[in-house]
């Protein structure tokens, strides 16, 4: 017998939730399927956790940048202190909390491994083996999220690496620490680690520099601040191996002959989209990769398609969690009806990394602009160079840019490096997708003392 709604979303992460709960709001009987803990990767292991283990280390060196508050820092971060808050801030790995909204939705969780069998069909084997068949009379969302990608590195899986799991849930500190891959998870987490008081972090970054789909600023500045520190940054080399004898520490093998050591190695070298086996292949789907979507997230490749559709970091389009939780509420309006269509996952993405310096950006790069054959012009400003920034303690550095399409005079794409630029970054989202023209930008006047000033300097700086 089968089990009928109106729509089945097949992961219960941020993506998942936000389109159940906008088909049941919407009216629709609405069943979620979730083989782990309501809330997804986001609210256990990724940035939630990661954003708690961060804070504790980003305050203090806050406050010794400031004259007067320095001397008040005599100690270092209380680690079990951190761990404890880390804990609360994933509610101790239970997702009773979030259950409790899915039923106050109107939403029916059902719980195991959702696979699609067929068009409109969806078969979940429960952790008791026992199944049911749902079907959709209108849709099936897939939602299902990414797992950490783990690079074929001789003697890898076999030295136990940690994943973005291991990092975020970590127990005790690793005295030393090796990062393969310098991009977001491994840049937030090398800093992170270290600042929760590791002796030795290193970042493995096969490419030419940090955070490399950013501004190359951007990823120079936080290599900057890392030596300064003490972590330990080479680029442009290739992990050629890792060996950990028995229970002992792993060393890790690259370039032409080198090699470090650590207690733990982390892998962060991009994400794999969690759809092997989810029975893409009963709607001729090919498993294993992202799924495809149109700007109404259905779907492509599925003959006929009305009816399958793709949010989130499994479409493999832009794996944020907001961005994710967007293409979430319009498929929740296409579902039900309306002409929505997704204007921002592919040009107008906003992104944070949270390491100190934080790097925030959005929109295109210089370079993506100009491969797109705009014609821009680009204007930087020191993110120091405003009272805002001095206010806030002594040294702070950064660049702030933003690139401009001089046939509509209007902001393409815009960075932000520096203490606390995280906050500035939803008004280069609102410039960009208003289309506001710097002209009229000019007169959005902010506040003294406050680091939004670069505003002005980046307007002057281009000649207004
Ligand atoms: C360390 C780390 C830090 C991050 N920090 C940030 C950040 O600060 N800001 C930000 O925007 N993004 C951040 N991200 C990215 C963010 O976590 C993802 O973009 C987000 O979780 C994607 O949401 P999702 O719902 O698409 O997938 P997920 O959160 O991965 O959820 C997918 C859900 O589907 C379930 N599922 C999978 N397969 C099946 C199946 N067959 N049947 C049933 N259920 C299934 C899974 O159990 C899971 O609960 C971070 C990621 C990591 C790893
Ligand atoms: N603050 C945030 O919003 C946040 C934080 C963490 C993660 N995330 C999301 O999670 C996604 C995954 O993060 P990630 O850091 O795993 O991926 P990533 O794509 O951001 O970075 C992976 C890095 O690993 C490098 N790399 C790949 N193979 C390598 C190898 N064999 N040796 C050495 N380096 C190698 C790449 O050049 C790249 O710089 C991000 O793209 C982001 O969307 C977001």
């Amino acid at each position: 017998m089968s089990e009928q709604f109106d729509v089945i979303v097949i992961g219960a992460g941020p993506a998942g939730e936000n389109a159940a709960g906008r088909t049941a709001a919407g009216g629709l009987r609405t069943a979620m399927v979730e083989k782990q803990l309501v809330g997804g990767e986001c609210s256990y292991w990724g940035c939630v956790p990661s954003k708690a283990l961060i804070r504790p280390g980003d305050v203090l060196a806050d406050a010794r940048r400031v004259p007067g508050a320095a001397p008040a820092v005599t100690g270092t971060v209380d680690v079990a202190a951190a761990l404890g808050w880390r804990d609360y801030m994933v509610s101790s790995y239970s997702d009773a909390g979030q259950v409790d909204w899915v039923d106050s939705a109107g939403i029916t969780l059902v719980r195991g491994r959702g696979r699609l069998a067929g068009p409109r069909t969806v078969e979940v084997v429960a952790d008791d083996g026992s199944v049911r068949t749902l079907t959709a009379s209108r849709a099936v969302v897939l939602a299902t999220g990414t797992s950490a990608a783990v690079p074929p590195i001789d003697g890898l899986r076999d030295a136990r690496p940690w994943d973005n799991r291991d990092v975020t849930g970590l127990k005790e500190v690793p005295r030393r620490l090796v990062v393969i891959g310098g991009g977001t998870i491994g840049v937030e987490m090398a800093q992170a680690v270290k600042r929760l008081g590791a002796e030795s972090v290193t970042v493995l970054e096969g490419g030419p520099r940090l955070l490399a789909r950013e501004e190359p600023f951007a990823g120079d500045a936080v290599q900057e601040a890392f030596e300064a520190e003490g972590i330990t940054v080479r680029t442009g080399v290739k992990v050629t191996s890792a060996h950990r004898a028995d229970d002992g520490p792993v060393r890790v093998g690259f370039g032409d002959g080198e090699s470090v050591v650590g207690d733990e190695v982390l892998v962060a070298v991009g994400r794999r989209s969690a759809t092997s086996d989810l029975g893409l292949e009963t709607v001729g789907l090919e498993p294993g990769r992202p799924v495809a979507v149109d700007d109404r997230l259905l779907a492509t490749g599925v003959e006929g398609n009305d009816w399958l559709y793709a949010v989130g970091d499994v479409n493999g389009v832009a794996l944020l969690t907001h961005m994710g939780k967007y293409q979430a509420r319009l498929v929740g309006d296409v579902i039900l009806g309306k002409d929505a269509r997704d204007k921002a996952s592919r040009d107008v993405v906003p992104r944070v990394t949270f390491s100190d310096p934080q790097v925030a950006a959005v929109g295109l790069t210089e370079e993506q602009a100009r491969d797109r054959g705009l014609d821009v012009r680009v204007v930087t400003t020191p993110t120091g160079g405003v009272s805002g920034t001095y206010l806030l303690g002594d040294g702070l550095g950064g660049t702030c840019q933003i690139v401009v399409d001089e046939a509509r005079h209007v902001i393409v794409g815009a960075t932000f490096v520096g203490a606390h630029t995280a906050e500035l970054l939803h008004s280069a989202t609102i410039a960009i997708v208003g289309e506001v023209p710097l002209e009229t930008l000019w007169h959005a006047v902010p506040s003294f003392p406050t680091v939004s000033e670069v505003w002005l300097r980046l307007l002057e700086a281009y000649g207004l």
